[in-house]
């Protein structure tokens, strides 16, 4: 028999399965709400311009090819970090931030996970918030982490559960892995409030526990990079030594270069040379060093301030594109005497609405009515523009009644 005979056909992935399902679809109404990749208000991906300049800038520059450093492209590194925790960030200024690129924010993911397993002595248990984004849980598994839940979701009011949040990471046992989405939360669109982090911080500190930061989406919630970072900023000057993940797919539209960053909070710069030392022996295993092309485009950009002031707006464009269609869908909704309430599509952030709608509805949109999101009822907003948000809001409308 063959070598491979006892290999089982494995699941579609949940989010990256709707794309495929969209594509094979032939129905010229077809819409994609699943991956959270933005479109444009014509339905198309986006290069942004100042991604563009940047791209001419180094084809002239002719660079080598030659390997990165095992943590990536140390110019990168650094303004990537500066984005993140603010150019006056203490750990930067004293010169005990670890940090290395990373490939994209699952790479960050990954790499900060696998060093936790090694390295954080007080629990091997990270625990995400419920629902979260799916591939957190892999994640975790593969990393050597165990994965549990913190409740977070409350569907009764499609909003946030504080007091159960509260609740369940003052249950931890102290020293936990806490997850935390900085901005943006990944399927809700539910955030907390600025006050709401400082009483987190304050918990999280109470507990001793340990903040990982996921922020895959500065600039493209609010539009805005330094409220985003709010939650990071916060619990830095507050003294939590954090692990932080950064993407820049969403907010620099460079899915596909997979570009990242995986940083740590350390106690001084000696500290943040022997724990650089051990993410080293963490990636040189795992794919050695990571793509060139990606740095160099974001140091391109964030190093010169004209592009770097081009970039902040076109992130602010795209925050709003999505804004306006959260406004639009919400009165399509109301206008169809949608039942039910759908406040919380115009109040939740970032890229994705949690609709609320069920397994079956889901089901029912892809097969009737060619809409393809994904089955814990999650659209991308940007998969809406000024010519589908009518048809996709009137066939929402009919699954519901
Ligand atoms: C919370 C969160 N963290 C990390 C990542 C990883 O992104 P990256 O590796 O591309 O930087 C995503 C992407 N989530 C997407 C946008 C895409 C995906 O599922 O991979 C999503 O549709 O949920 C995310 O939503």
């Amino acid at each position: 028999t063959s070598v491979w005979a006892s290999v089982k056909a494995g699941p579609p992935d949940a989010i990256l399965g709707i794309s495929e399902a969209f594509k094979a679809d032939t129905d010229a109404k077809k819409i994609n709400l699943g991956v959270g990749a933005y479109r444009d208000n014509n339905g198309k991906p986006y290069v942004l311009p100042s991604v563009q300049k940047a791209e001419e800038i180094l084809f002239k520059e002719k660079a080598d090819k030659e390997y990165l450093p095992i943590t990536g492209l140390a110019s990168f590194d650094k303004l990537a970090v500066e984005l993140a925790y603010g150019e006056n960030s203490a750990p930067i200024k004293e010169g005990r931030l670890a940090v290395s690129q990373s490939i994209s924010g699952t790479g960050a993911l990954r790499v900060g996970m696998e060093f936790l397993a090694d390295h954080y002595g007080a629990s091997k248990t990270i625990y995400v918030p419920n629902p979260t984004w799916g591939n957190h849980t892999a994640i975790a598994k593969k990393a050597g982490l165990k994965c549990e839940k913190y409740r977070y979701f409350d569907p009764a009011t499609v909003g946030l559960n504080f007091e159960a949040m509260v609740e369940d990471i003052n249950a931890m046992p102290e020293g936990s892995i806490v997850l935390l989405h900085a901005c943006a939360h990944n399927p809700t669109g539910v955030d907390p409030t600025q006050e709401q982090w400082k009483q987190l911080s304050d918990i999280v500190k109470a507990k001793k526990h340990f903040a990982f930061f996921d922020m895959a989406y500065q600039g493209f919630a609010s539009g805005d990079t330094v409220r985003d970072a709010f939650a990071v900023r916060y619990f830095v000057e507050q003294g939590h030594q954090i692990l932080l993940c950064q993407s820049f797919a969403k907010n620099l539209g460079l899915y596909g270069e997979r570009i990242g960053t995986v940083s740590l909070v350390t106690a001084s710069a000696e500290e943040k040379a022997r724990v650089d030392s051990q993410l080293k022996l963490v990636i040189r295993p795992m794919y050695s060093n990571p793509p060139v092309h990606g740095a160099r485009l974001v140091s391109t950009i964030l190093a010169n301030p004209e592009l770097k002031a081009e970039w902040l707006s076109e992130v602010k464009v795209m925050a709003d594109r999505i804004i306006d269609m959260r406004e639009k869908l919400y009165n399509k909704l109301v206008e169809l005497n949608t039942p039910g309430e759908w406040g919380h599509i115009k109040s939740q952030i970032g890229m994705f609405s949690f609709t609320g709608l069920k397994p079956e509805q889901v089901d029912a949109l892809a097969q009737k009515a060619h809409i393809y999101l994904t089955r814990d009822g999650r659209i991308s907003m940007a998969g809406l523009n000024d010519s589908n948000v009518e048809y996709f809001a009137e066939s929402m409308s009919k699954v519901v009644k």
